[in-house]
């Protein structure tokens, strides 16, 4: 048995009964067991005591939309719009990856990832073995998936399908439970209807979830509507989609017939602003989906439209870009964006009894924040300090199902700097290949 004992830290738990106070935390192998202002009694002998005095102390971050490996391409093709960065820039690149591209790609995301908080994240793309192992590897959680774009004959649909069937069923539950897999055809306008209902089944057949990116720009409605007659949500829920547990991506572009609909059906919605942002694509209407009853939690999409994977800053900018739209200074209050990117991503990936807040009985998922700086002080509500001063460059030591997985700011499974070479060593072949 392996027990941690946070003494004398602060702790900000993202459970409503008390959202914050100075105290204990006890860690009995992967999962919490005590959390409280008392001293806690009758611990092993050998437990590992930390002094939590100079930090804070929250549930790991929980990216829901992603795609780790294009992490390659950070700053390869900036202020474009979606259709033009996607076809002109990010497929040809990507249409060079080998698998150590990928493997590189992927490892320097999950550094990056895990030196800036997030503890899980959401993964669509191809050669997911490899990013299943660096998973492994690392420490951190995946919900990972081989997305399919279905634009191909139909010989190499019938491989991608086999493949994503093959890979979920695979690595689902591996990694001692640290990785978790879905169904994902990429998008409604690159997969055929008829395609995308057995991506359905599949879901259906192998007791999975979807993912998908749908409504994330205009264009994409309109031709929606062109080609199929009704907006991508119909459409999508006519296939059969939302039969079963289902996350989409970015749900820009929705009126409030749709919103209504996706809160009927249990579907969760995967907020990126800044990726929205980037792209031009537009602000999705998270105060109306959050009052709807939708479930709506934080992606950053890759870094090829982001520029980083600092979850702090979706935390921040959904905070703030939906005060500035809507003239509302009360829309998304900090409590409410800190839960965008914890609790309400555990339940967008259906974990919300294992992760997303500090409580006895859940996985001891957390991070630690360095809170002697100055943008912390003066220490008054430390809530307020995370979401409008802070971010992901304050995290100093991370733990995923009780492992320390970053230590003074430091991964201690892999190895940094052999990560940053091979992504760079990655970049320039791709670059001349
Ligand atoms: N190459 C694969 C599909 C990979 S799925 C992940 C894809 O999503 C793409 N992607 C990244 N960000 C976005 C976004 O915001 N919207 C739509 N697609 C995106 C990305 O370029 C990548 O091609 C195949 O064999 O079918
Ligand atoms: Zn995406």
């Amino acid at each position: 048995m392996s027990q941690i004992w946070i003494e004398n830290g602060l702790f900000i738990t993202m459970d409503d009964a008390a959202p914050s106070f100075k105290g204990h935390m006890v860690v009995t192998n992967d999962r919490i067991s005590y959390i409280g202002t008392e001293a806690p009694v009758g611990l092993s002998e050998a437990v590992e005591k930390i002094d939590g005095s100079k930090l804070a102390f929250m549930p790991g971050l929980i990216n829901t939309h992603g795609h780790a490996a294009m992490s390659l391409l950070r700053g390869y093709s900036d202020d474009q719009n979606l259709q033009v960065w996607l076809e002109q820039k990010m497929w040809p690149m990507e249409g060079k990856y080998v698998d150590q591209d990928t493997r590189a790609g992927s490892g320097l995301a999950i550094v990056e990832m895990l030196r800036s908080g997030t503890t899980a994240f959401v993964d669509m793309y191809d050669r997911m073995d490899q990013v299943a192992q660096m998973t492994e590897l690392s420490g951190i959680r995946g919900v990972l998936t081989r997305g399919v774009i279905g634009l191909c004959p139909e010989d190499v649909q019938e491989a991608k399908l086999a493949e994503a069937i093959a890979f979920a069923r695979d690595w689902n539950g591996k990694a001692d439970g640290r990785i978790t897999t879905m169904i994902s055809p990429h998008a409604p306008y690159t997969c055929p209807p008829a395609y995308i209902e057995r991506f359905v089944q599949a879901a259906h057949d192998h007791n999975l979830p979807l993912h998908t990116h749908m409504s994330e720009t205009i264009a994409e409605v309109e031709q929606n509507v062109r080609d199929y007659g009704v907006r991508p949500v119909e459409h999508l829920d006519r296939l059969g989609f939302f039969s079963r547990p289902a996350l989409v991506a970015h749900a820009v572009h929705l009126n409030t017939e749709e919103i209504e609909l996706l809160a009927a059906k249990g579907v969760a919605v995967s907020h990126n602003p800044v990726s929205n942002l980037k792209l031009a694509s537009g602000i999705a209407r998270v105060p109306e989906m959050l009052s709807a009853g939708v479930t709506v939690s934080l992606g950053t999409d890759s870094v090829a439209s982001n520029n980083n994977l600092d979850l702090f800053e979706e935390i921040r900018f959904s905070a703030l870009l939906h005060k500035g739209i809507s003239g509302d200074p009360t829309a998304i209050p900090a409590w409410e964006a800190l839960k965008l990117g914890t609790i309400y991503g555990a339940k967008s990936i259906w974990q919300e009894n294992d992760l997303g807040s500090l409580q006895v009985g859940k996985k001891a998922d957390f991070i630690a924040i360095d809170i002697e700086q100055p943008h912390f002080y003066p220490q008054t509500d430390m809530i307020s300090h995370l979401v409008y001063a802070g971010s992901g460059r304050d995290v100093k030591h991370v733990w995923i199902d009780g492992r320390q997985v970053l230590r003074n700011g430091e991964c201690t499974f892999l190895d940094e700097e052999k990560v940053r070479y091979e992504a760079q060593a990655s970049f320039d072949r791709l670059l001349n290949a």
